[in-house]
């Protein structure tokens, strides 16, 4: 499966992958890594280390006119997949044409600070690494493509992260990471459970060495943990605090350590590879916006844009439905209700009482003597949603709208129409003997 479609918007490989026949002709280096396939076409053996490099470094000659030295025995950097880091960095900071940023990590390819230099002239890049070969060589990527004046490669000799690095009297606008991974070798060589066993093995290698790869504190979570720890003392030097993770699992554990921390976070789609990223900042004035976030979460939000319809037989009246709804559902559900016309609401949940498990509570509660009743304060609780409600009439036809506006269940919209559709067939049949449907 290739996740191609789902690239950066203004990832230049997005709609137009390289074309490896074409980049052999001006880059002949790249010749013999060719493989025919049967359908005329070529390809490369992604798990042969000279030929990814290969392409890594004629990728880089051939659209950012850089001139890449890389090893074999270190992490070789897949140029489309750093773009979607560094466009996101890109909208993270409203596209500032001036910044000024940090790359922890930068590996000897110094790639990060190499292709946001080459997109953004006017930005700086500050860069740390602790490994000695890899920071000779960074620094040589930067003096062979003389880029001296916008990026600054510095030589960490201790294991902090933000110390020694960081100047505390200056600001910077974004800090980015690409961690080391794993938490020990037997991970890395992928002897432990971190690969599912259904998914196929590697198509592609991995020549980090150790020191790249491995984190022996705890991998990926923990390394990024100690960022989120020691961004704490910089809050106001620093703008926006991102990291790359390698497994969805770890975003999970990542997110829960940002709990009180204004966080977001995405994914970046290369191939038939995945990785994702988280952002946080200490700055209340800042907002991420949609385009930041990950497609789950905005997936989430369209469909709660979207209003959930309810439509009643037409022998059932407008105002029969609207006695049904005020006298009956918003008291049964505890809705905190407001009319805003005579065919329009909107209310407010605190409590799911719509739900099989909370309607069986809810009987629970209410055969209980009232001084034994659970109570509901909304000011303690949580808003779970507010919804926007309309009645609608057309040809004799009812339909009720519901809009989630907010609240932390956005799926709640959907279950109330869905209670009200189970509902009311209940109510009708025990009001048909008293009351007339009109
Ligand atoms: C996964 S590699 C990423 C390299 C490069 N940024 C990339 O994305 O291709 C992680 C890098 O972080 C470096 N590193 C590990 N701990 C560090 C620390 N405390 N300070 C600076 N660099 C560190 C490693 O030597 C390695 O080069």
């Amino acid at each position: 499966m290739s996740f191609n479609e789902h690239m950066h918007i203004r990832n230049r490989y997005r709609t137009n992958p390289p074309d490896f026949k074409q980049l052999a002709e001006k880059h002949t280096e790249l010749k013999p890594f060719l493989i025919e396939k049967t359908n005329g076409g070529v390809t490369l053996d992604f798990r042969d280390a000279k030929a990814v490099r290969t392409l890594t470094t004629v990728t880089a000659k051939e659209d950012f006119n850089l001139n890449l030295e890389l090893s074999l025995d270190r992490l070789i950097p897949r140029i489309p997949q750093k773009l979607n880091y560094i466009h996101w960095i890109e909208d993270l900071i409203e596209c500032k044409t001036e910044a000024i940023g940090i790359d922890i990590g930068c590996g000897c390819s110094c790639i990060h600070a190499l292709l946001a230099a080459r997109m953004n002239p006017q930005w700086k890049m500050l860069v740390s690494e602790i490994d000695p070969f890899n920071y000779n060589m960074a620094v040589k990527n930067v003096e062979q493509n003389e880029l001296q004046d916008q990026i600054h490669v510095i030589s960490m000799n201790s294991s902090a992260l933000f110390d020694g690095l960081i100047d505390r009297t200056k600001h910077y606008d974004f800090l980015m990471c690409n961690p080391p991974f794993f938490c020990d070798t037997c991970e890395s060589q992928g002897l432990t459970n971190s690969r599912n066993v259904e998914r196929p093995s590697a198509n592609s290698i991995n020549t980090a060495a150790d020191i790249e790869s491995i984190y022996d504190q705890g991998g990926e979570v923990e390394f990024v943990k100690r960022m989120i720890d020691e961004s704490r003392l910089y809050t106001s030097n620093v703008r926006i605090f991102t990291s790359q993770l390698g497994k969805k699992s770890s975003l999970k554990q990542v997110q829960k350590y940002l709990k009180d921390i204004h966080h977001t976070d995405t994914e970046f789609c290369q191939g038939n590879t995945m990785r994702w990223a988280v952002a946080w900042t200490f700055d209340e004035t800042y907002r991420f916006s949609e385009q930041c976030q990950s497609r789950e979460k905005m997936n989430k939000k369209k469909q709660n844009r979207t209003p959930i319809s309810v439509q009643f037989e037409s022998k059932y009246s407008f105002n029969f439905i609207k006695d049904y709804l005020e006298k009956n559902i918003f008291n049964e559900l505890n809705l905190k209700w407001t009319s805003l016309s005579s065919f329009a609401w909107i209310f407010d949940a605190y409590e799911n009482l719509w739900s099989h498990q909370r309607q069986r509570r809810r009987h629970q509660n209410d055969e209980q003597p009232p001084s034994k009743r659970l109570k509901s304060n909304p000011s303690q609780e949580e808003k779970l949603c507010c919804i926007q409600a309309r009645l609608d009439e057309h040809e004799g036809v009812c339909t009720l709208y519901l809009l989630f506006v907010d609240g932390t269940n956005g799926d709640a919209a959907n279950q109330i129409g869905q209670y009200i559709k189970n509902q009311f067939p209940k109510y009708c049949q025990s009001h048909t003997n008293t009351l007339t449907i009109e």
